[in-house]
């Protein structure tokens, strides 16, 4: 644990300032999708997210891997080498590292030393839905980011995200936002996923959170409405910052011929540039 790093908090608070930007580029490298170019490199995967990231580094606030692509290909090692080189040539763009777990604390301290000793993300995604005592571990990296799942993007997330609490008729997902700016967040290290398909629930969830940072997936490819999605998540006095907003495949596959990095970079720019203007 490097106590002398800047924390999560404080890297995203210079990345909004001197990137001008609020755009996360996710890495969710689909091998079916990986341009035709690539094929035959000894590390198509990483190089492919690698010339993606090197096109798009002056325009993004953050990167945010999805591990599931990596390991479902035995690929962990191009992952790593991945945050690895984000790490040496962007030190200022903080890491996401997305795996969305949650276990028992015992086991939840390996997955926090997965993300942060063995791949050096500097924040993890992470399922609230086994309580506290599955979140304390990734706490004890205090320089660490630790973003809770609060009102995800997908359709099946009001089965539970919905459910009332019957003794305050509150939805769970505002429970979750509750807890995480309260009691789960003393020592400042929290931020929630909030979905761009649902800006009324970002809304509501900034009102409670205050100025926690919101990672917000859900533009490009699943439609989620730019304008709507700043309007709702931003922080009065403080436009331009509060928000992480994803966007993966949409940037990713934009091209899967050898001009892919190029066009992930149009794209990119373009989306950087429509939440600028929405957040005016
Ligand atoms: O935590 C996430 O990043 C996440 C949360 C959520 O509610 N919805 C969601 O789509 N994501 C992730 O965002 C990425 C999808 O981005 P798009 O390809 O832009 O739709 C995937 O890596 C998802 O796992």
């Amino acid at each position: 644990m490097n106590t002398k790093s800047p924390s999560f908090t404080q890297q995203l608070h210079a990345a909004w300032a001197s990137q001008g930007s609020m755009l996360c580029v996710g890495f969710d490298p689909d091998p079916k999708r990986i341009p035709a170019s690539l094929a035959g490199k000894p590390e198509p995967i990483f190089e492919f997210c690698k010339a993606i990231a090197d096109a798009t580094a002056d325009l993004v606030c953050a990167f945010k891997p999805q591990i599931a692509y990596f390991a479902s290909q035995g690929a962990e090692t191009q992952l790593k080498k991945l945050i690895s080189h984000l790490k040496t040539q962007y030190p200022y763009i903080p890491v996401i590292l997305d795996a969305k777990r949650g276990d028992i604390g015992s086991t939840a301290e390996h997955y926090a030393m997965e993300a942060f000793e063995r791949y050096g993300a500097d924040a993890v995604t992470v399922n609230p839905y086994m309580g506290f005592d599955s979140i304390e571990p990734y706490l004890r990296y205090s320089q660490k980011g630790v973003i809770v799942l609060c009102r995800t993007s997908n359709p099946g997330g009001s089965d539970l995200q919905f459910l009332k609490n019957s003794s305050t008729g509150e939805p769970l997902y505002l429970e979750v936002a509750k807890l995480a700016a309260s009691k789960w967040n003393a020592s400042g290290q929290l931020g929630l996923v909030v979905g761009a398909t649902f800006p009324e629930e970002i809304a509501k969830v900034r009102n409670l959170v205050g100025d926690m940072p919101l990672l917000i997936p859900g533009i490009g490819a699943q439609g989620g409405d730019i304008a709507a999605t700043v309007k709702a998540g931003s922080i009065a006095q403080k436009l331009g910052t509060g928000m992480i907003i994803n966007s993966s495949r949409a940037i990713l596959y934009a091209s899967s011929g050898e001009d892919f990095a190029q066009a992930a970079r149009k794209v990119a720019q373009t989306t950087r540039d429509a939440l600028n203007a929405a957040a005016k």
